[in-house]
């Protein structure tokens, strides 16, 4: 899911828009596959970047969606270059490897964010067609300043107790015995729902766990909606696409409720108060809530549960975080709370040693995205042609640089596949052998503006987590693992784990 297929499906909510007919559509599709599938194949034009036979879009689409991360890999491996070109629909892909295309991705001022995304709606306009001038800028800075007011340190340290109150609540809720085991990948992702529900909306829904459900449900809808197929062929009126056009519009009336009650309401520093009093109308209030929603509950739960289990199965580094997180107890709890329970204890650590004094979770959680986040960042050419390491790519093409061509590269990671934070640390410092070699969090012209709050909910689940309970990886019969499970690179979405699955075993030490 990302930014742009939100914003123009809550314009689809907000306005009702007219719908193609069926027959229509399936004889649009038919048609399209005909002239795709009958495509003549061509090897070079004149911008020197090899291309992959373009007589299959739809099959190079299907692979590109379901199977990303091999689809690229092949490819380069097939023309043995740092750039190859695949049509992808109506469309032209560069796919970018190596340093020198990684530094143009990341800086060139023309190379458009939100575009690049729209790709995967198949509704991206034929820029090819327009003139220069019709560029217009991509348009993340009203978001991103709306994310600075949200996750402003004040407004983090204001809501940090309730964050610790939430994963409080939902641990016991899921770990309600002394001693038990639990399955990090349901339980966590609930947890992180809660906390960034809380972040981006108000204390009457987030306090309100049924309206925290039937919130979920309509998200739910709309992210099972985004099947391979709905999103290469999105015009085709399927059962998928209907219900995510309801869930769409069901969301959206219930969140305007929510927002008209705070407009009604004395100021607080809830999110959607902020974001009122920031001038925002009720639809960019939805679509901002949305777009958080969906950039951040998928990327943080998931490294949330990946860091527990790499901790858990290297014993030497769960010693020193545990440690790290004790310390800091001891520095910062004020002896009235002794007597507490550990998340109230744990909130009276001030936001910045939560931000900087936690050197060893940073360094596994550093770690522990690296070997998750191993996706394709996606941009579009929009302005003049563009050189690229020797070649040309053309204005309109679109351009898919793939994480793992950094992160799981052996000539700048020693043994890429192992969890090593010490990787990073003073002397070895791997992540400084080329520009760019560690892009987890984004880099150049849009670094991830959730980070903070990314880090701050992962600390505290972990630290919780450390704290509170003894916990050990186990298999599904309870003895130890055999072999860890690894992050499904190809998986677009949740770097879900591949292998037999692991529990965390469980025993509470504090209340
Ligand atoms: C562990 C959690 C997260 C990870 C690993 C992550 C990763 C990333 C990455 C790699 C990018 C750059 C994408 C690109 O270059 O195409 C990015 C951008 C972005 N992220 Fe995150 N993210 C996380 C959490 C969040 C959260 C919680 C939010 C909520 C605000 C968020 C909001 C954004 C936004 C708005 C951008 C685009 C920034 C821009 O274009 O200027 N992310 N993130």
């Amino acid at each position: 899911m990302n930014t742009t297929s939100v914003l123009t499906d809550l314009r689809a909510a907000a306005q009702a828009d007219a719908r193609i007919p069926a027959a229509t559509a399936a004889g649009f599709l038919l048609l399209g596959s005909m002239v795709f599938l009958f495509r003549r194949t061509t090897q070079q034009d004149d911008s020197g970047i090899v291309k992959l036979p373009d007589w299959a879009s739809y099959l190079t689409a299907w692979s590109f969606f379901t199977k990303r991360h091999d689809f690229l890999f092949n490819g380069f491996a097939k023309t043995g270059q740092d750039l190859f070109q695949f049509r992808f629909l109506q469309h032209t892909v560069v796919a970018v490897s190596g340093e020198e295309g990684r530094k143009v991705f990341h800086n060139d001022k023309y190379l458009d964010f939100t575009q690049g995304y729209q790709i995967l709606l198949g509704g991206a306009p034929r820029l090819e067609q327009s003139s220069q001038a019709d560029y217009v800028p991509e348009n993340m800075t009203w978001f991103n300043k709306n994310v600075a007011l949200l996750f402003s340190k004040e407004r983090l340290a204001d809501v940090l107790p309730s964050l610790l109150d939430d994963i409080h609540t939902s641990l016991s809720k899921s770990m309600p015995q002394k001693e038990g085991r639990i399955d990090p990948f349901r339980n966590v992702y609930d947890l992180i729902v809660q906390m960034t529900i809380r972040m981006v909306s108000c204390r009457s829904l987030s306090n309100d766990p049924a309206a925290v459900a039937d919130m979920w449900k309509y998200f739910d809808i709309i992210e099972k909606s985004a099947t391979p197929f709905s999103l290469i062929v999105p015009w085709l009126p399927t059962s998928a696409t209907r219900n995510k056009e309801k869930a769409t519009t069901d969301l959206y009336m219930f969140l305007v409720k929510y927002i008209e009650q705070r407009r009604n309401s004395t100021p607080t520093s809830d999110a959607f108060d902020v974001l009122i009093s920031s001038g925002l109308d009720n639809q960019q209030i939805v679509g901002f809530a949305m777009i958080i929603i969906f950039a951040g509950i998928t990327n943080s739960s998931v490294n949330a549960c990946w860091i527990l289990i790499y901790l858990a199965a290297h014993p030497e580094w769960k010693v020193k975080a545990t440690k790290e997180v004790h310390d800091l107890l001891a520095s910062y709890s004020n002896p009235v709370y002794a007597n507490e329970p550990l998340h109230k204890r744990l909130a009276t650590i001030p936001i910045e040693a939560w931000e900087s004094k936690m050197p060893v979770i940073e360094l596994a959680l550093k770690e522990t995205l690296r070997l998750t986040a191993t996706g394709a960042a996606l941009r579009r050419n929009t302005k003049a042609d563009l050189p690229m390491a020797g070649k040309v790519v053309k204005r309109g093409w679109f351009l898919a640089y793939s994480a793992a061509d950094v992160h799981l590269n052996p000539d700048i990671y020693s043994n890429p596949d192992d969890w090593d934070p010490s990787r990073f640390e003073p002397g070895r410092e791997e992540d400084k052998k080329q520009a760019y070699a560690f892009i987890a969090w984004g880099g150049g012209r849009h670094p991830c503006s959730g980070m903070k709050f990314a880090k701050l909910e992962i600390k505290m689940i972990v630290s919780l987590f450390l704290a509170g309970f003894e916990y050990d990886l186990v298999d599904a019969k309870g003895n130890p693992p055999k072999q860890l499970p690894v992050p499904n690179i190809n998986d677009l979405q949740r770097a879900s784990p591949l292998g037999d699955p692991v529990y965390l075993q469980y025993k509470k030490i504090v209340d």
